[in-house]
């Protein structure tokens, strides 16, 4: 068995070194060679995962195809707007016989698509039953370092959730299984949204009253539209919804969150953005989520005031203000 991981930032790299730490062959590739030279000489990456050694079994490429090639597992963690012209590079391999596992959570801007739609639009051949999600609660931070940490692997197929469940699971990375792609998608993408609203509360200086209303609310919204799209309610109560969902807007390690907490104390997107080392999928996967929950009618208020902070420069006590005096409303609509 040999699994190519696609994306070497801190989540692909961990989970790179999870599977090599199990014993499979592991195929790293990392967009800018100059950066797969460096993680070859120094067998770790310290730019995105300081102090976790690689093992024996990981190889690093510069090469899309030699990487995915022998591959019987793929593995993408590229950041969610790269996706789409990451797996482009490869569209000529046959996809037949291997499994394709999307780790990483955002909607595509200008289409409104789920990863996994990119996906089967852009690998010919490719069936949706060899298609999976692996997300929920989990830190790169912690996964490395081996803490406990529980996700879903998610696919249409029962056979291929069973599957990237007995690849990836270890005595530390309890794997659970789902049938609900989309659901689960939806709720792994939207909770960053949410997480920069969570953010922006701290970054106010708001307390535990207003972070649970965002959560909870923030819950309600990806319920809909998840719904809407065909998912299962369910889901939302699960690792990719709440569970993830909690550990964003709580965690000192969230991206999403950070970006929220500085625009809360004033600073600019662009001036945050810039100056950070790693991707906030919630800044993309607002403007796309705003403009599908729009075209679906479906009702998402902290999405939109995200959205309107972030892109329109909307202040954002008149949105918190926005938000708290809306029309008064049953608790589940
Ligand atoms: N970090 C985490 O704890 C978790 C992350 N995820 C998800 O995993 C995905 C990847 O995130 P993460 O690893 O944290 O990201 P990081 O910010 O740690 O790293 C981003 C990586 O993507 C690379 N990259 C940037 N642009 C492109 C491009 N156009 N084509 C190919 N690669 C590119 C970067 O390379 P370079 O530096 O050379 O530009 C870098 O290797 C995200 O969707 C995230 O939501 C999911 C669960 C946990
Ligand atoms: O999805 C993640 C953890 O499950 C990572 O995103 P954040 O860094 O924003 O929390």
């Amino acid at each position: 068995m040999l699994i190519a991981v696609l994306g070497a930032g801190s989540w692909g790299t961990t989970l790179a070194v999870l599977l090599a730490r199990k014993g499979y062959a592991v195929n790293l590739w990392a967009h800018r060679p100059e950066f797969a030279d460096q993680l070859a000489a120094e067998r770790e990456n310290r730019r995105y995962l300081n102090g976790v050694h690689f093992p024996d079994t990981l190889r690093v490429f510069t090469s899309l195809h030699e990487a995915v090639s022998p591959a019987d597992m793929v593995v993408t963690a590229v950041p969610s707007q790269a996706l789409r012209e990451t797996v482009e590079q490869i569209r000529d391999l046959p996809m037949q016989g291997r499994v394709i596992v999307n780790v990483a959570k955002g909607i595509e801007m200008n289409t409104g698509k789920r990863m996994s739609e990119v996906l089967l639009e852009t690998l010919p051949g490719l069936q949706i039953s060899c298609v999976a999600a692996l997300y929920g609660p989990s830190h790169a931070e912690e996964v490395s370092k081996e803490q406990p940490t529980t996700v879903v692997a998610s696919s249409p197929s029962v056979e291929t959730a069973n599957r990237v469940q007995e690849v990836f699971h270890t005595s530390m990375f309890r794997v659970y299984t789902n049938t609900d792609i989309i659901g689960v998608e939806i709720a792994g993408s939207v909770k960053n949204i949410i997480a920069i609203a969570a953010g922006i509360s701290d970054g106010i200086g708001y307390g535990d009253n207003a972070k649970a209303a965002i959560i909870t609310r923030g819950l309600a919204e990806m319920s809909r539209l998840a719904v809407s799209l065909g998912g299962d309610p369910v889901t939302v109560s699960g690792l990719a919804g709440i569970g993830d969902l909690v550990v964003t807007c709580l965690s000192r390690h969230s991206r999403n969150r950070y970006v929220g907490e500085e625009i809360g104390r004033g600073r600019s997107l662009d001036d945050v953005v810039t100056h950070m080392n790693m991707v906030a999928e919630g800044v993309f996967t607002s403007k796309a989520v705003y403009d599908l929950c729009r075209t679906r009618g479906v009702e998402m208020p902290i999405t939109q005031a995200v959205y309107e902070m972030l892109f329109e420069g909307k202040p954002v006590q008149q949105a918190i203000l926005d938000l708290m005096t809306r029309e008064p409303k049953k608790e589940v609509y």
